[in-house]
C-alpha cells in the first residue's frame, strides 16, 4: 500500500491519499499532510504548454499518488466540463497594472467550485468497493456550503450536511443553500458564528460514540472543508495555470517569480499557493488579505495567534473567521515537520485561546507570506474605485485583496489578485459601495439594480434563485448540530 499522509500532530500512522480524503480529518484532530510535498517539482515547460485540465491531472497525480492516471483523467473531465461558463475554467484578466484570477465561473459562482466539483469525484473513486456510505459534514461562512451541496447532491452513496451561521451570510448565499434540491442533502442555520459551526463539526468528527452508532448503519463522516486534503489539492491547479496564462501572454518569462494576493479566511486557498511554491512554482510572495477579522494579519506581524478578540460581521462574510484551520498545516511545514510543536500550539489555542510561534518558524513563514487588512470602508472604496477607474466589477472579498495589494510596495513582480466570488453573490453591498441607496430593497431588487447600473449580467444560476422554493428552514443551537447530523444520516441513508 502506498502510505503517504499522516496527521500534523503525529507521524505514527500513515494512510493513502484515498483514505485521507475519505476520513477528512485525522483521528487525533490534526490535518493530513504529506512529507513528500516538494519532492516532485512540476516541469514549468509542461505546465505552460498545456491547458487547465492537463495541469489538474499533473497536480493531482503528484499530490494524490495512489489514484491512477485513468482515475484522475475521468475525475478531471467530470469536474471541469460544461458546468463552467469559461473554457479556461479560471481565466486571468487585466486589473490595471495587476491581474485578476477569476475563480467564480463554476456552478455556484465561487472559487470553492474548483475543488468541490472535484472532491465528489475523488471520493467516489476512493470509496469504490467499500460498502460504507459517507456523510460529508460541512461548516460554511457562505461559499463552501453551496459549492458542497452542488457537488454532492445526488452522488451515489454520499450525503451532505451543511451548517451556516444564522444571519451572517449574504441573502444570495443563504438562498443558494436553502433552495438546494436533492434527497441526500441537509442544511441548517446555527445560532452562532462560522467558528462555532467549524468547532462543533470538528467535535462531531471526534465523537467516538456517534461514530460507532453510525458505523452500525454502515455510515462514516467526512469533510468538504479545506481541512480535507481532497479540497486543498485541486486548488493548487489554478496557481500553476494562472502562471501559465501569464507566460503565454508574454508578461512573465518562464521561471520569473510572481506574487499572489489572496482574500483569506480558513487559510486553505493561500495554503494551496504555498503547496504550488513547494511544487516548483516561482512565487515571490503570498499575500494574506484579511478583513476586520484580522487575526492572521496580527499573527504574521507579531508571531502570536490570538483568537480572543471581538468578532466582526463584515461585508465580506466568507472571511468572517477567527480560527483559520489550515494554518496548522503551514505550521507543520514551516517547523520542518515538528508534530510535537504543532500539537502543543493547537492545545494552547484550544485551552488558552492563543499561541506564540518560535521566531525561527516565523522567519520561515515570513520568507514567503506577507499580509494586510481592509475594513469595510476600505472595501467599499475599492469596489467603487475599481469600477470607476478600471471598469471591473469585483466582489467584497476580492476588494479586500485588491486594497491590500494596492497598499504593498511594488516588488517588480507581476501580481495576481485572486477573485474568489461573483459580485452578484453580494449584490446589496456591492450596489451600496457603488453609491446607490439600497434601503428596503431585497437581494433580487439589488441584483436588478446592479445589472442596470453596471450593464453587466447576473449569472443565471443566481438570478434564477428568485423562482426557487425554500426547502430548508432548520435553525439550531451549536449543541444540537450532532443530533442534526445523526437525523440527516437516518433520513438520507435508511
Ligand atoms: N470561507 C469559507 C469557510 C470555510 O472554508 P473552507 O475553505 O475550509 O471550506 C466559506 O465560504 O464557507
Amino acid at each position: 500500500m502506498n502510505t503517504f499522509y499522516h496527521s500534523t500532530r503525529s507521524a505514527a500512522d500513515s494512510v493513502t491519499s484515498k483514505q485521507a480524503i475519505l476520513a477528512g480529518i485525522a483521528p487525533d484532530g490534526g490535518l493530513y499532510v504529506s512529507d513528500a510535498l516538494g519532492e516532485t517539482r512540476l516541469a514549468l515547460e509542461d505546465v505552460c504548454a498545456q491547458d487547465f485540465h492537463a495541469t489538474a491531472r499533473l497536480v493531482l497525480g503528484t499530490l494524490l499518488p495512489d489514484y491512477t492516471a485513468d482515475e484522475l483523467a475521468s475525475c478531471v473531465d467530470a469536474a471541469y466540463g460544461a458546468q463552467w461558463d469559461s473554457e479556461a475554467v479560471c481565466p486571468l484578466t487585466p486589473l490595471g497594472t495587476d491581474w485578476l484570477l477569476e475563480l467564480y465561473h463554476g456552478p455556484t459562482c465561487a472559487f470553492k467550485d474548483v475543488a468541490l466539483q472535484m472532491l465528489p469525484q475523488l471520493m467516489s473513486v476512493a470509496r469504490a468497493g467499500d460498502g460504507r456510505k459517507i456523510m460529508v459534514v460541512t461548516a460554511t461562512s457562505g461559499d463552501t456550503g453551496k459549492a458542497a451541496l452542488d457537488g454532492f447532491a445526488g452522488v451515489e452513496g454520499t450525503g451532505v450536511t451543511v451548517f451556516y451561521p444564522y444571519g451572517k451570510v449574504s441573502d444570495i448565499q443563504r438562498l443558494q443553500m436553502v433552495t438546494q434540491l436533492g434527497g441526500n442533502v441537509a442544511v441548517c442555520a446555527v445560532r452562532g458564528t462560522f467558528d462555532d459551526c467549524q468547532g462543533e463539526v470538528k467535535r462531531i468528527f471526534a465523537d467516538r460514540e456517534l461514530a460507532s452508532r453510525l458505523a452500525e448503519r454502515g455510515v462514516v463522516l467526512s469533510s468538504a472543508n479545506s481541512i480535507n486534503v481532497g479540497r486543498l489539492a485541486p486548488q493548487v491547479t489554478y496557481y500553476f495555470d494562472s502562471y501559465a496564462q501569464l507566460v503565454r501572454r508574454g508578461v512573465v518569462r518562464m521561471g520569473e517569480e510572481v506574487t499572489f494576493c489572496v482574500p483569506t479566511g480558513n487559510f486553505g486557498d493561500v495554503l494551496a499557493g504555498y503547496y504550488a511554491k513547494r511544487m516548483g512554482l516561482p512565487v515571490r510572495r503570498l499575500v494574506v488579505a484579511s478583513n476586520a477579522n484580522d487575526v492572521l494579519t496580527d499573527f504574521l506581524t507579531t508571531g502570536t495567534y490570538d483568537r480572543r478578540r471581538d468578532f466582526h460581521k463584515t461585508i465580506s462574510p466568507s472571511m468572517d473567521i477567527l480560527v483559520s484551520s489550515n494554518l496548522e498545516r503551514l505550521l507543520y511545514f514551516a517547523s520542518k515537520g515538528d508534530c510535537e510543536l504543532v500539537t502543543s500550539l493547537m492545545a494552547d489555542l484550544a485551552e488558552k485561546g492563543f499561541y506564540t510561534v518560535p521566531e525561527r518558524v516565523m522567519d520561515e513563514i515570513r520568507s514567503t507570506f506577507a499580509c494586510g487588512r481592509a475594513d469595510d470602508a476600505d472595501t467599499r472604496e475599492t469596489i467603487f474605485d475599481t469600477w470607476r477607474e478600471l471598469d471591473v466589477l469585483i466582489d467584497p472579498h476580492t476588494a479586500v485583496a485588491k486594497h491590500v495589494l494596492d497598499a504593498l510596495p511594488a516588488d517588480g513582480t507581476e501580481r495576481v489578485c485572486l477573485s474568489t466570488a461573483s459580485p452578484y453573490k453580494f449584490c446589496a453591498d456591492v450596489l451600496a459601495a457603488l453609491g446607490e441607496v439600497t434601503d428596503g430593497m431585497n437581494g433580487f431588487a439589488c441584483m436588478d439594480a446592479l445589472e442596470a447600473k453596471t450593464r453587466t449580467a447576473a449569472p443565471a444560476q443566481l438570478s434564477g434563485l428568485r423562482a426557487d422554493a425554500v426547502l430548508h428552514d432548520d435553525v439550531c443551537d451549536r449543541e444540537r448540530m450532532g443530533g442534526f447530523v445523526e437525523s440527516a444520516c437516518a433520513r438520507v441513508f435508511l
